[in-house]
């Protein structure tokens, strides 16, 4: 069969990936820290505290890139939740009745775990709730919340008397590992340090796998992700709870560096410098939480140093300044620091690909319905937006082994029909059922799981992933592992299996050549067919193709009828909503026809062709005219 696609996309030379470089980014990496291991011990006390803390914020921005730079949710009430984690361990380890009842029983050096386990189950409790209430609104709720919760928090640790009030809690005992004393900065952070690249190497893991792909799609907006057999709510609320954790994961670190806490560092200021951190290192990379965490750090440090000297008074300043600085930088590198530090080196820092070498683990199969079995069936549907009736009565059904077009002038209903039967919306009246079943209000990801493949009329793709990761997202539903075995590791052969079935429909498209190519690189004609990989990728029974020749060229329209066609003989049921008349006549076997939201013609192309109704309603205008004559 040829191939769908086979022209270069113009945008391509722009679109190659990361040019080979003198040195890996892993080797240096390994360098850095080995160097900065090297000489520790050799630094002035000044430089690893402020080292220590560029640990512990990075550890805090690390959670807000998963959250606002891969999943797309904003939270200025990290600083919050930092305080959770400090707040926790200070009192179980300061206050008499807890070091009593719990040191009595588990020895002294147990209460800084207890305080650690206390904070993540406040935070966990909290960040859930939080997230549960407000993450399935979209838009502005969930950063309104976290505003209320952080200043909330805030003024809860100063006014609990049991807290300390504005006065903190001192004497908080130092962390003991192996009988190792960490009392000293120099000592704790290594462990800040080391816990920091621990976590970035797990959140690596994560994103580099199943699990991150579908974190990844929140950002591609909830229709898509959902239609790839995704719960959105569920891991935004996951997303955010892990964000928070990390959060207070720093806190319980800080409380034991600097064996005292107060309100102060947890203010709803300290929350929006850390959203400055994540932003401005870069917010959907991980590498960038460090370089933000740093770069806001030294700034502030400098800051107050050089601005009252130069200035000769005190007067907060570097507030200002700072504040102007971020406006700057933001204005200049919109996608944050890092992905330019990466951009300004490729010439000289290679950044290998990840090669996965585990047997593919075979992945789950759907039995297919035999040619003829009614996959799709649409009974009286009726969709009301207000007075407007955009689908009137429609009843029209899709069956396993044939190509059935939607077809009508714009406006006639065609996308709400196609919305009604792909779970993006459910009719006012009527029913959808879905290989038997009757859908009511279910969402698309139950569609998705019933054996419902789609492509969107706007196509969503994740442009800066590739055509690869894009294709396997497709592939969700029919892997299990979840975050902890993606982030340990555990999913390597199902991954391989994923990829390898990515690569599959991939090639099966005529676009191999192009699989590792971010997707946004690629001509929309192109696009479209990526996304019709992916719906492929999933092992769909019912295929619903919106518009999937806008864009095509002659030969290459003709390629894609040539794999619909193979398709509908390999026993699937596609549906195909298409303004191209030519390449509707070609393929279809029936024509289902709207006009003003109601059927006003069913039959084979021959028959539509002729149809007085249909001629005089929907071929009656300009350009369909010509198409079909
Ligand atoms: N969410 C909505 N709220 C109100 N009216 C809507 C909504 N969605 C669609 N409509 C209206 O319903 C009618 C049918 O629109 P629809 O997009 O389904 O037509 P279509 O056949 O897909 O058109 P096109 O070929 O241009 O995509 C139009 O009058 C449109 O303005």
């Amino acid at each position: 069969m040829s191939s769908p696609v086979s022209s270069r996309p113009a945008s391509l030379a722009a679109a190659q990936p990361v040019r080979q470089g003198l040195v890996s980014a892993r080797l240096l990496t390994v360098i850095a820290l080995a160097l900065l291991a090297a000489v520790w011990s050799f630094l002035p006390d000044f430089t690893v505290v402020v080292l220590c803390y560029i640990g512990l914020y990075s550890m805090v921005a690390l959670g807000l890139v998963m959250l606002t730079g891969v999943g797309g949710m904003t939270s200025f009430g990290q600083a919050a939740f930092v305080g959770v984690g400090a707040y926790a361990t200070a009192w179980v380890c300061t206050s008499p009745l807890a070091a009593s009842a719990l040191g009595g029983l588990l020895g002294t050096q147990a209460l800084p775990w207890l305080g650690l386990l206390l904070g993540f189950v406040i935070t966990f409790a909290v960040a859930w709730v939080l997230g549960s209430v407000t993450v399935k609104l979209q838009g502005h709720y969930l950063p309104l919340c976290t505003i209320a919760w952080g200043l909330s928090l805030y003024y809860l640790f100063g006014n609990m008397e049991f807290l300390g009030g504005q006065t903190g809690l001192t004497g908080i005992p130092a962390i003991k590992i192996a009988g190792l004393d960490l009392s000293s900065s120099r000592t704790i952070g290594v462990v800040i340090w080391a816990v920091m690249l621990q976590a970035m190497w797990l959140l690596h893991n994560l994103l580099d796998s199943r699990e991150g792909r579908a974190i990844r799609s929140l950002k591609g907006g909830q229709i898509m992700a959902e239609s790839m057999g995704v719960n959105t709510a569920r891991y935004r609320i996951k997303l955010f709870v892990l964000a928070a954790l990390l959060a207070t994961l720093s806190g319980w670190l800080y409380a034991h560096m600097q064996r005292f806490v107060s309100p102060a560092p947890f203010n709803l200021n300290i929350g929006i410098e850390y959203l400055f951190m994540a932003v401005v290192g870069g917010a959907g990379h991980l590498w960038g939480a460090v370089l933000g965490a740093a770069i806001i750090t030294l700034l502030k440090e400098k800051l107050q140093d050089i601005l009252p000297a130069l200035l000769g008074s005190n007067g907060n300043f570097e507030t200002i300044v700072f504040g102007l600085l971020m406006v700057l930088v933001l204005q200049r590198f919109a996608e944050g620091l890092w992905p330019t530090l990466q951009r300004l080196t490729a010439g000289l820092i290679h950044r290998p690909e990840n090669k996965l070498r585990a047997e593919p683990r075979p992945l789950d199969r759907r039995v297919l319905p035999a040619a003829g079995t009614v996959l799709l069936q649409a009974e009286h549907v009726i969709k009301r937006f207000g007075g407007l009736v955009a689908n009137n009565n429609v009843s029209m059904s899709l069956k396993a082994g044939e190509v059935h077009a939607l077809i009508g002038p714009n406006g006639a209903g065609k996308s709400t029909f196609f919305n009604m039967i792909s779970g993006v919306d459910s009719p006012t009246e009527g029913e959808v059922q879905l290989m038997g079943q009757v859908m009511g209000d279910a969402p698309s990801r139950r569609f998705a799981a019933l054996g419902l493949g789609r492509t969107f009329q706007h196509v969503r793709l994740l442009g800066q992933r590739s055509v690869l990761e894009n294709v396997a997202l497709g592939a969700h539903r029919r892997a299990h592992k979840g975050w902890i075995a993606s982030m340990l590791r555990l999913d390597r052969h199902e991954e391989a299996a994923l990829l390898a079935e990515a690569r599959k429909q991939i090639e099966r498209c005529g676009l191999g050549a192009y699989a590792d190519l971010p997707a946004a690189s690629l001509a929309l004609g192109q696009q479209r067919i990526v996304e019709i990989a992916r719906a492929l990728a999933g092992q769909p029974a019912a295929l619903l193709l919106d518009e999937p020749a806008a864009g095509l060229r002659h030969l290459e329209k003709q390629a894609l009828a040539d794999l619909l066609r193979q398709l509908r003989a390999e026993g699937l049921g596609i549906l195909v909503v298409e303004h191209d008349m030519e390449f509707v006549m070609n393929l279809a076997d029936r024509i289902t026809v709207l006009e003003f939201g109601c059927v006003i013609a069913t039959g084979k192309p021959a028959e539509i062709q002729v149809n007085q109704r249909v001629l005089d309603a929907y071929l009656g205008g300009g350009d369909d005219e010509e198409a079909a004559a």
